[in-house]
């Protein structure tokens, strides 16, 4: 497991729990040390304490010797340059899967094609977590269901092996596209969520942002390939309406922070160094989505707050002035 912030360090326990030996790479030897002496990792769950078969490393080689799958937990935007430094020591037929959610930058590629562009790996040895699955809820060993995405099923249904629990569900889907801009989506969704929380809107307006947010995330996927009931699943709408709600959710609280009237840069400061994917994947799916010509007002809205000093107050009535249209259209 590369990756000992939030969800690298739930999700290790969570293969952990489910019988599979782990060894976590944090990038901080500190962060290593700490849980091999303490099993905590006080950082990012300090109420979790983490199990005997899981061990801690900042030694990557030593992480990467001999796994199955390789499992990867860094932020979207340095997956890239963290995935170089392992290339060489990736084990050969080892699964690469992906924990992020996000779009590249400058690239506007998703997280499965950065690895198979780094690794120089085929499609079917890249695989793909995501649902609705808050770290903090599944350290707390809260019941929760998520999708493990692979164009080879067999090597999802193995990693679904590895992975399964008495509080964790996983599910097999062989749509990766679907699954990874659901992820990815949902983030900018959230930011656009919290804004109008913040702004001191309720819960209409929210399912009115949800529901849309999702209608332009089918849009997208759908020009990309995606099927549009993987989108009506756990890795679209669950984790759509998981990451809107909840006060868990960092991308949520930094949207409600500039709903508040909190700038970027104080948004960020609140958020402790824990990445807020939307407020960088705004723009590389807005790009994305201007490159095929597809219309995402929500996200390119978010984008206008995040990056170009739009009020949200004015992103609301921007959005509500829109050209009226039918809603399937
Ligand atoms: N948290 C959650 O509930 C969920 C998160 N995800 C996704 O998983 C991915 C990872 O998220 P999460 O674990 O929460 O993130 P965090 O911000 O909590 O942790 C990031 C981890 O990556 C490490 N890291 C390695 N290289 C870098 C770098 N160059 N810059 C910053 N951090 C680096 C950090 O090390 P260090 O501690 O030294 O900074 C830290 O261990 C994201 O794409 C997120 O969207 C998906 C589902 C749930
Ligand atoms: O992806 C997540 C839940 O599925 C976590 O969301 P945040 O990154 O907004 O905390």
């Amino acid at each position: 497991m590369m990756g000992a912030g939030s969800w690298g360090t739930a999700f290790a326990k969570v293969l952990a729990d489910s019988g599979t030996d782990v060894v976590l790479w944090a990038r901080r030897p500190e962060v290593a040390d700490e849980i091999t002496r303490s099993r905590v990792n006080s950082g990012y769950l300090p109420t979790t304490v983490l199990p005997p078969n899981l061990v801690a490393t900042a030694d990557a080689g030593k992480a990467l010797d001999g796994a199955r799958a390789v499992v990867l937990g860094v932020p979207s935007q340095t997956l890239r340059a963290n995935l170089a430094r392992w290339r060489s020591a990736l084990p050969p037929d080892s699964t690469l899967v992906s924990l992020a959610k996000g779009v590249e930058l400058g690239t506007l590629k998703r997280m499965s094609e950065v690895i198979r562009e780094v690794a120089e790996v085929p499609e079917d040895r890249v695989a793909v977590v995501s649902g609705p699955n808050l770290a903090k809820e599944i350290a707390a060993e809260q019941p929760t269901a998520t999708v493990i995405a692979c164009t080879d099923h067999d090597r999802a249904v193995e990693l679904q092996h590895a992975c399964s629990n008495a509080y964790f569900r996983p599910y097999t889907n062989v749509d990766v596209v679907g699954c990874e801009l659901g992820g990815a989506c949902k983030n900018v969704i959230a930011l656009a969520c919290g804004m109008a929380a913040g702004l001191g809107f309720g819960d209409n307006t929210m399912a009115s942002i949800i529901t849309r947010g999702l209608a332009e995330t089918a849009r997208l996927g759908a020009a990309l390939g995606a099927d549009p009931l993987t989108l009506a699943g756990l890795a679209g709408l669950g984790d759509l309406v998981a990451t809107c709600a909840s006060p868990l959710s960092r991308n949520r609280s930094f949207g409600e922070r500039l709903g508040r009237g909190d700038t970027v840069a104080r948004a960020q400061e609140a958020a402790h160094g824990q990445v807020a994917e939307g407020v960088k994947s705004c723009s590389s799916i807005r790009e994305l989505a201007a490159r095929i010509g597809v219309d995402m007002p929500i996200t390119d809205g978010v984008h206008r707050v995040c990056h170009e000093g739009l009020d949200p107050r004015a992103l609301t009535a921007a959005l509500l002035e829109r050209e009226r249209k039918a809603e399937r259209q």
